[in-house]
């Protein structure tokens, strides 16, 4: 027998299989209790009977409550739930409050061996009971954060063939190619707004991981959960395995990918075209496509294919960008100086640099500079060099074109940082320590402040330590990294680094989107959230030397970010989601994941619609 939408409590009760028992305790419980839930629920689900495969059961019971991420609370089940779901037994006795589950878990986690232990941990955790997952991850925001990304998840995707156990996210390979909306498919859910894609080709700073990137966005999407409370139902971790170039991989027979060179060319970009095409017709033309961690080669290539015909942002030039220009912003209160008064100097000219020095000129612009004034401003460095015109040794793409100067070619960045005595120094070349104790002592005896953010990523890539640079510039530098490092006691005074990571921008502009239906990011959507975080930093954050706010606030940025995005996207008509909420804050907070069980009976969650 199939449950019909229409269908009243008491008439599915057989199909049930209720005991007597059972129906007398729910039927003493009182209006607001899981009885009137249940129907609620079923409504939900089936409010349109043909829409929707009547296959399976409408919502769970037994044994399989416990099985399911979304419906198990544990040990926090109560005895009437017990009793009603048909579990009553199968856990011990005592019931647990969510608060001691979470210090419970705590307290495992901080006696474990190593972090990689504990990634291992947090990710059964988030397969076995979601909302518990949640919960201590927006408790313990600063001391998860680094467990479930950057440095750990870094580490994480290197043993990724080892530590694999239940798909987070979807696998798509090259040979799925003509088949992509069919595995698209096999995702359990329907209702899908956000996605974040990558084909592995450079992984942080440790380059070409192939398959085994999938971490990265199950990581991020993680974070728009726990930093911005986007449900995660909403959310598509993806990897696109198009072969692998790392060596090592293909000879290791635990790895999960397919084991050969990455393909490139025509049929690459045929099988990205395929992809994007089989989300808008699976999910709709509003989800949400992020790009993270292509190599520099597609990425800018495919933003700009993309960026005008679907909703899509490539994190690591625009995200990286925005926090990065939000951290330059501030600094700028610190040293009282006009940013087109600065000099910058970008050590890499990748995805990261790019996006920094292009957002900037955005910003340069606001203070009535010409683009090409601001240009002038900013300078690259890359393995071969500064970059300037007409360079010997070549290696212009045209985005580097953009910022080559009129001048001779220095080739060490110790010469180049002399040479032009610049106030900012920024790293983002993923090629681990670059900013000498030289280089550090040269900036402090040009600047008062001098402003030094070692970006690249995990901590090993990074290109100082935030000890490295306080020591060397006697406290006077503004530092921030893309890693988080500890707090530096340095001349009887604490030094609180700050983490100039994207996952300051992502999540709020997720969250903006997914509440909104914003069905196009263009590029003043990333100024916005920077102004925004720079914003939300106070003058004691700035006179403890911080840039970003403490990642305590982290989640009340993160809606302040998608306030504001949501205030331009309705302004320019770019917001699909109508009427306009008339009090936007209180909407989006209303539309955030809250981490709290719910007493409602579970139901399924692969209810999805037909197509
Ligand atoms: O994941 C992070 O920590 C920041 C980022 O996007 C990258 O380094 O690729
Ligand atoms: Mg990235």
């Amino acid at each position: 027998m199939f449950v019909k939408p229409n269908m009243k409590i008491n008439q599915i009760y057989p199909y049930l299989s209720w005991s007597l028992f059972q129906r007398s305790i729910i039927s003493r419980t009182n209006a607001s209790s899981t009885y009137q839930n249940k129907e609620r629920i079923l409504l939900n689900c089936t409010n349109n009977n043909s829409d929707y495969k009547m296959t399976t059961r409408r919502f769970l019971t037994g044994y399989d409550v416990l099985l399911d991420r979304r419906a198990n609370k544990g040990t926090a089940f109560s005895i009437e739930e017990r009793q009603t779901y048909r579990i009553h037994g199968l856990l011990p006795p005592t019931v647990a409050t969510p608060e001691l589950q979470v210090e419970r878990f705590m307290d495992n986690l901080r006696n474990m061996p190593d972090d990689l232990s504990r990634y291992i941990a947090l990710a059964a955790l988030q397969d076995r009971n979601e909302k518990l997952f949640y919960r201590v991850a927006m408790t313990y925001t600063q001391e998860i954060m680094p467990l479930v990304y950057t440095p750990t998840v870094g580490l994480a995707c290197q043993k990724y063939g080892l530590i694999f156990s239940k798909p987070k996210g979807l696998f798509i390979s090259i040979n799925d190619k003509g088949h992509i909306y069919d595995v698209l498919s096999n995702w359990p859910i329907h209702d899908v707004r956000a996605i974040v894609v990558t084909d592995g080709e450079r992984i942080l700073g440790l380059g070409d991981l192939g398959c085994n990137g999938m971490g990265i966005p199950v990581g991020k999407l993680s974070l728009y959960t726990a930093l911005a409370g986007v449900a995660p139902e909403y959310c598509l971790p993806i990897t696109l395995d198009v072969g692998t170039n790392n060596e090592t991989f293909l000879k290791d027979k635990y790895y999960l990918g397919l084991q050969h060179k990455r393909v490139t060319g025509k049929e690459y970009d045929e099988f990205i075209d395929e992809f994007m095409q089989a989300v808008v017709k699976r999910f709709g033309q509003q989800c949400l496509i992020q790009f993270e961690d292509f190599a520099n080669h597609n990425a800018f290539r495919l933003l700009e294919k993309y960026r005008e015909h679907y909703c899509t942002f490539n994190d690591d030039i625009q995200g990286t960008a925005s926090v990065a220009v939000a951290g330059i912003l501030s600094s700028l209160r610190i040293t009282g100086r006009k940013l087109s008064d600065n000099t910058f100097v970008f050590y890499g000219a990748g995805e990261a640099s790019i996006g920094m020095s292009d957002l900037l000129v955005v910003a340069m612009e606001r203070e009535g500079v010409s683009v090409e004034d601001a240009r002038k401003k900013i300078f690259l460095v890359d393995s071969k060099g500064l970059v300037v015109k007409d360079r010997p040794t070549g290696g212009l793409n045209e985005e580097k074109k953009r910022y080559a100067h009129e001048r001779e070619c220095i080739v060490k960045l110790g010469e180049i940082v002399k040479a032009l005595k610049p106030s900012f120094l920024i790293g983002a070349a993923g090629q681990g320590p670059a900013f000498t104790r030289e280089i550090l002592e040269d900036m402090a005896s040009f600047n008062e402040h001098p402003v030094i953010f070692a970006l690249s990523n995990p901590t090993s890539k990074a290109e100082c330590t935030a000890s490295e640079a306080y020591e060397a510039t006697k406290g006077q530098c503004v530092f921030a990294s893309g890693s988080p490092f500890p707090n530096v006691d340095y001349n009887g005074k604490t030094y609180i680094p700050g983490q100039g990571n994207n996952s300051y921008i992502f999540p709020g502009v997720g969250l903006a989107i997914v509440t909104c239906g914003i069905r196009h990011i263009p590029e003043e959507l990333f100024y916005i959230s920077a102004k925004t975080l720079s914003e939300q930093v106070t003058e004691e954050d700035l006179a403890a030397g911080l840039v970003y706010p403490p990642i305590e606030k982290i989640h009340a940025v993160s809606r302040k970010i998608a306030v504001a995005l949501a205030e331009y996207s309705y302004e320019h008509k770019l917001a699909a989601h109508y009427p306009k909420p008339k009090d936007l804050e209180k909407y989006i907070e209303e539309n955030q994941y809250k981490a709290e069980y719910s007493d409602a009976l579970p139901p399924r969650w692969d209810w999805q619609k037909k197509n």
